[in-house]
């Protein structure tokens, strides 16, 4: 029969809408899924990447923005930030050790990393902080390293040629704006060609920064990365040395762990994760003055921190805003909800703006996807058997592994615990005149309390995410698969959706978040989370001989949104893998359902059978499209594939798509040569 609700009638028109029918399903399936969409979008102004997913993202700010109204916190006017011009800003230069360019005395360098990282959890220079113990799963451990965030989007953007000039040239006059306009609210004799001849050396020693930090591919083996040493040996073997002062680890160390009162021994262990980019920065620091360093490290703040004061300071980074990357404080928007969500999430202030969704959006879904998450892990287990590459020891060892996946569905009943709640923002207090300061003692709030859990147990019942989150996680330290609430709606999911759309949309995220346990990176940690192998070295070797043929065909794709550059199929391989056994899974668990529970009604209007709507709704969910300069920086930084491709490169390796479209041998979505790891 059919279905008439108004659920299958929306889902039947939602589908109808986004394709487009006259493509040959077998020609090019992403097309024909979602042809009518591309027709009927345009990407907004303010978007670089606008797709399905995105659209679900800011229909979920939206709802929040509403009903901020809940929060009674006090937001300064515009009047106040305008009143109080960059005072905030040179209030607080004195705290991290001034800003060279911007004043005409300074003092030291060591300290200044330091008091950034524990007071505003700004990492300049030497990423330092409190992870879990890859090998020791409940602990946390020091890591040090070279993973810090840098002015511009990517290191290809620091070569300033071609699509890359503009951005650079952009981000020094940022810089000169800057630094001129604090010289002169500070009465400071201000020298063009001074100001500029300084700025121009920290881009120079930002570029050699940015090409002596790790490449992705550098950073893809948890098993090389994973240096244990003791601090004292740190110290010892990786010295760093600038204008001839030596950079002390134990001094840095305890400098940053003083300030929760943890002393830290020599004799402590820590995890150095690129020590080749500590081998490729002495060299370059050893050829700059400590000027130039404190210019460069002051400035990765300061950048920061403009958003928050006034327009002639908020001005300077107009043209910037263009290539901004995430910032710490929130663009004052003309309407002041937006401000306020957008605070609240800069906060850290996710249990409150989750609390907020959850209570207006989240109808509790939790029992049929507990249920969907066991029967989709049945498939993976089951589908283990037919696997011929890995040997039956490594074959158990998966299976506990999966069977070990303790699973996270809409949202932490903590959030809806007042007293959980109010305790944990306790010390926040906001008021008009300092909200600037409260931003700022809020960054300090939340980096102390990363810095205290050194000490202190991994806590697995903990979330590694807000509910208010379009998205899905696997975390390989808890072996935990987690589904916020904000993901649990169409086209994923509704109770009042098919199984056929059900599982094509958020079944299919919930095979993708399982095999990530047995990708790439996620295979190298054992059912506790720890850093362990469980493969026999044969099976590891066809597990490598698997996996280059996704690398090969995923890096044989050219995105013509990119100009043409193809994927890379290292990069992405991690997810490439995940989305290949997700489809496998989820469409297995489907049609054992209809096996179950026999044949679904049909959606009106669509003449396509169930096994066919599932594959519709999968390909939908990345109906979208992207600005050429955000398709080419996300090849280079983005560990997903393009959603096109992700939905041709899973189709093209999965044989029950061609059956259920009866798509010939040699039509493009069957290609000769197919890969399958899971
Ligand atoms: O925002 C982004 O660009 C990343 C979104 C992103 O992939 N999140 C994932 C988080 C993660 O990687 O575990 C969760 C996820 C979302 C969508 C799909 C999916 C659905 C239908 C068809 C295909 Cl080929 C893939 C699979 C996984
Ligand atoms: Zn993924």
């Amino acid at each position: 029969g059919v279905c008439t609700t108004a659920d299958c009638t929306q889902s039947a028109s939602r589908l109808l809408e986004n394709m487009d029918a006259n493509v040959d399903p077998c020609d090019n399936f992403y097309q024909y899924a979602c042809g009518g969409w591309l027709k009927k979008n345009v990407i907004p102004e303010t978007s670089s990447r606008y797709s399905t997913f995105d659209i679900l993202r800011d229909e979920l700010e939206v709802v929040l923005k509403v009903n901020l109204g809940h929060f009674c916190v006090f937001f300064p006017s515009e009047g106040q930030i305008e009143k109080r011009g960059g005072a905030p800003l040179l209030d607080i230069l004195p705290n991290v050790f001034e800003w060279p360019i911007a004043t005409d005395h300074w003092e030291t360098l060591e300290d200044a990393i330091a008091r950034l990282n524990e007071k505003y959890g700004t990492q300049v220079l030497v990423n330092f902080f409190i992870g879990t113990d890859d090998k020791d799963s409940n602990s946390h451990i020091i890591h040090v390293g070279g993973q810090t965030s840098l002015g511009l989007l990517s290191r290809e953007h620091y070569t300033c040629t071609g699509p890359y000039a503009e951005p650079c040239r952009a981000y020094e006059q940022f810089m000169i704006d800057v630094a001129r306009l604090i010289r002169t609210d500070r009465s400071l004799e201000v020298n063009e060609t001074q100001i500029r001849e300084e700025v121009t050396r920290v881009i120079e020693l930002e570029r050699e920064i940015a090409n002596a930090t790790d490449t992705p591919e550098d950073r893809n083996n948890p098993v090389l990365l994973y240096n244990k040493m003791e601090l004292g040996v740190l110290n010892a073997n990786f010295s760093l040395e600038v204008d001839t002062q030596v950079f002390d680890w134990s001094y840095f160390t305890r400098k940053i762990m003083g300030t929760v009162g943890i002393t830290v021994p020599d004799t402590e262990n820590v995890i150095n994760y690129s020590p080749n980019y500590f081998r490729r920065l002495n060299p370059i620091l050893a050829k700059n003055t400590k000027r130039v360093l404190q210019n460069y490290m002051v400035w990765r703040f300061v950048m920061n921190m403009v958003v928050g004061l006034s327009r002639q300071y908020r001005d300077t980074r107009k043209a910037f805003r263009k290539v901004q990357t995430r910032h710490l404080l929130c663009e004052p928007c003309p309407a002041a909800p937006c401000r306020r969500l957008c605070h609240l999430r800069q906060q850290q202030l996710d249990n409150a703006v989750g609390r907020l969704y959850v209570e207006e959006s989240f109808s509790g879904e939790s029992k049929e996807l507990g249920e969907m998450i066991s029967v989709i892990r049945e498939v993976f287990i089951s589908n283990l058997d037919h696997l011929r590459w890995m040997d039956v020891e490594t074959k158990k060892a998966a299976e506990e592994k999966a069977q070990a996946i303790c699973e996270r569905i809409g949202y932490s009943d903590n959030i809806k615990n007042d007293t959980y709640l109010n305790n944990e923002y306790k010390n926040l207090s906001y008021s008009a005149e300092e909200y600037f300061e409260n931003i700022l003692q809020n960054l300090d709030y939340v980096q102390k309390k990363r810095l205290r859990k050194l000490r202190v147990k991994v806590n697995k019942e903990e979330w590694v995410t807000g509910a208010a989150v379009v998205n899905a996680f696997y975390s390989s330290s808890k072996n935990q698969i987690v589904f916020p609430a904000g993901i649990l709606q169409p086209p994923f999911f509704g109770k009042g959706q098919t199984k056929s759309l059900n599982f094509g949309g958020i079944g299919m995220v919930i095979g993708h978040e399982i095999t990530h346990g047995f990708d790439d990176n996620g295979r190298n940690y054992d059912k506790d989370g720890d850093l362990k192998d469980w493969w026999t070295p044969s099976s590891t070797q066809n597990f490598v001989n698997l996996s280059k043929c996704i690398v090969d065909q995923y890096g044989s794709f050219s995105w013509d949104l990119a100009n043409g550059l193809n994927l890379n199929g290292n990069n992405t391989l991690g997810e490439n893998i995940a989305d290949n056994g997700g489809i496998r899974q989820s469409y297995q668990a489907y049609l054992n359902y209809v096996e179950k529970n026999g044949n679904e009604p049909l959606l009106p209007g669509i003449n396509l059978n169930h096994q066919q709507l599932f594959f519709v709704n999968f390909a939908q969910v990345w109906c979208g499209t992207h600005r050429p300069e955000q398709a080419v920086n996300s090849i280079k930084v983005d560990v997903h594939s393009p959603g096109k491709f992700r939905v041709l490169g899973s189709l093209q390796n999965f044989p029950e798509f061609a059956k259920a479209f009866n798509c010939p041998k040699n039509s493009y979505m069957v290609p000769d040569k197919t890969c399958q790891v899971w």
